[in-house]
């Protein structure tokens, strides 16, 4: 089926089943020209700009997560009455990424953290295609959908996550020797594998290989994990799976950002509290049923590294992959970087095609320095939502500059760029830690890492919020700001 984006229709009757059960509950028919939804919350409101104008925009959003969640809401609060929008998830549902540690220890289920997108866009009229994009075409303007639908774009937003490249260290991945938190269904089987080591007891290696560019989770986890074991069996469990941590970071507490503050210190005096051992400078080999083999640079002095080898004995493992691009993007010619993140400009706009924006792991993000063995830079919650913040208010301006002066392949010098803050947050069972990085890339106005019981409770309410944040529809980061400015950090900064 075609679907051009101006072209008013009404709906039900031109989507096929399998989309129907996406479109809104309140059953509208929409005459010729007339945008899907209107736009104004008063639809007797006669100067609304979505009753005047017959030529709305389309601006597909292409993922259901933080990313394209928070980049859909601006553009309902910033765009309103200016374009219909559309997200296009192949998952239903948000799940919130950052509680799936918890799940895997058991401290939540994967309802906790779910929210239907079927159910909360519609409200918020948007639109939902619950259906997976494969392939795109930027000179039609146009996506194909695994659904078999096609569907044109004035504008595209691509937030589709990382691919966990697990396939380049044999052995690694679910249904392997390695679990993961990287998804809420891989955090559900790395539950069972944790009670089943419970049971059978043995060695443990957690950590984050080569290329890996999100270090926080695995430390979240490694810590999560000891206190898990020493809940469930005391000092003696804890001593029956060791945990060894294995890193590609140059020292633990690099998080691939050189650090926030003392992480470096906090992070180790933790791991020498907990008896847990860690290699840096890591690169895992391959993992089997019964160890880890890595490849470990040891620092020599003068910037100088000696060589080793070791296998490591294990019962479980979880290992944070590196996070590439999705291979259907990489197709689209100078659409992406060799290992398929969107290459964007500062203002997270394609390189090559202007209409095209991307926020959200998906987009490249240069490393911070060169690392002995490659790392790269994380890309968290505040910084996405401020990707997405940046993407929506750049669209708006080349939405009036086209209004302007009539031509609709006219694109204006953009202006809002994203804060690129760091701001993780992590919880190790009683204590926790919240690393700060403001602006992430140095020179920076705050470097800290907070710990202690505090970070916990911060993490907890983080979630809480995200959720109420998703299904309200609200898209003032007040959670950030505020617990920014409670730890001292000043509102003048930019934050
Ligand atoms: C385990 C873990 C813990 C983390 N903890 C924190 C934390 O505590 N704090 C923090 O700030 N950050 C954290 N992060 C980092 C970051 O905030 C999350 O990874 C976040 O989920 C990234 O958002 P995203 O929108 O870029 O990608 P995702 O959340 O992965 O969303 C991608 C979406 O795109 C959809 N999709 C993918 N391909 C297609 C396709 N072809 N067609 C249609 N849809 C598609 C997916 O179904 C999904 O809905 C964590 C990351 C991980 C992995």
């Amino acid at each position: 089926m075609f679907w051009t984006p101006n072209e008013g229709l009404l709906v039900r009757a031109w989507y096929p089943a399998s989309t129907q059960r996406a479109q809104p509950r309140n059953k509208r028919v929409i005459a010729q020209n007339q945008p899907l939804f209107m736009a104004s919350p008063n639809p007797k409101n006669d100067e609304s700009p979505a009753l005047k104008d017959t030529k709305r925009k389309r601006l597909v959003v292409v993922g259901g997560g933080i990313g394209g969640l928070s980049s859909a809401y601006d553009a309902n609060h910033l765009l309103r009455g200016e374009v219909d929008i559309v997200v296009v998830s192949e998952r239903e549902s948000f799940q919130f990424t950052p509680s799936n540690p918890w799940i895997a220890t058991h401290q939540r289920k994967p309802q906790d953290i779910s929210l239907s997108l079927t159910k909360i866009l519609p409200r918020h009229n948007i639109e939902f295609i619950n259906s997976a994009v494969t392939q795109l075409n930027p000179k039609r303007q146009q996506l194909a959908l695994s659904n078999g639908d096609k569907m044109e774009y004035d504008f595209l937003i691509i937030a589709t996550g990382p691919r966990l490249a697990f396939e380049e260290i044999p052995g690694t991945g679910p249904g392997k020797y390695t679990a993961s938190v990287c998804t809420t269904p891989h955090a559900c089987e790395a539950a069972e594998a944790v009670d089943s080591l419970t049971k059978a007891p043995g060695p443990v290696v957690i950590g984050a290989v080569q290329g890996a560019s999100c270090f926080g989770p695995a430390y979240e986890f490694a810590l999560l994990l000891h206190h898990e074991l020493g809940k469930r069996g005391g000092a003696k469990l804890q001593e029956q799976c060791p945990i060894q941590f294995v890193t590609s970071e140059p020292y633990v507490g690099h998080l691939g950002l050189k650090g926030a503050g003392e992480s470096q210190k906090i992070l180790e005096n933790i791991f020498i509290k907990k008896g847990i051992e860690w290699f840096t400078n890591c690169k895992v080999d391959k993992v089997t049923k019964e160890s880890v083999s890595i490849e470990y640079l040891e620092d020599v002095g003068d910037g100088k590294h000696s060589k080793h080898s070791k296998t490591i004995k294990s019962k479980f493992n979880m290992l944070i992959p590196a996070f590439r691009g999705m291979e259907i993007w990489k197709s689209v010619p100078g659409l992406t970087d060799a290992e398929g993140m969107i290459q964007v400009n500062d203002y997270q706009q394609s390189v090559k095609y202007p209409n095209i924006f991307a926020v959200g792991i998906a987009a490249h993000m240069d490393s911070i320095e060169a690392t002995p063995v490659p790392t790269g830079v994380p890309k968290t919650g505040y910084m996405i939502e401020s990707m997405g913040t940046a993407t929506v208010k750049n669209i708006q301006a080349i939405i009036k500059h086209q209004q302007k002066h009539g031509a609709e392949d006219q694109y204006p010098e953009l202006h809002t760029k994203a804060l690129l803050n760091g701001v993780c947050i992590t919880d190790f069972g009683n204590e926790g830690a919240i690393f700060l990085t403001l602006p992430q890339l140095p020179p920076r106005r705050t470097d800290i890492t907070i710990d202690g019981k505090v970070a916990t409770l911060a993490k907890i309410a983080f979630e809480k919020y995200f959720l109420h944040k998703i299904e309200s529809g609200d898209t003032d980061p007040y959670y950030e700001k505020y617990m920014l400015h409670l730890i001292g950090v000043d509102r003048t900064q930019n934050i």
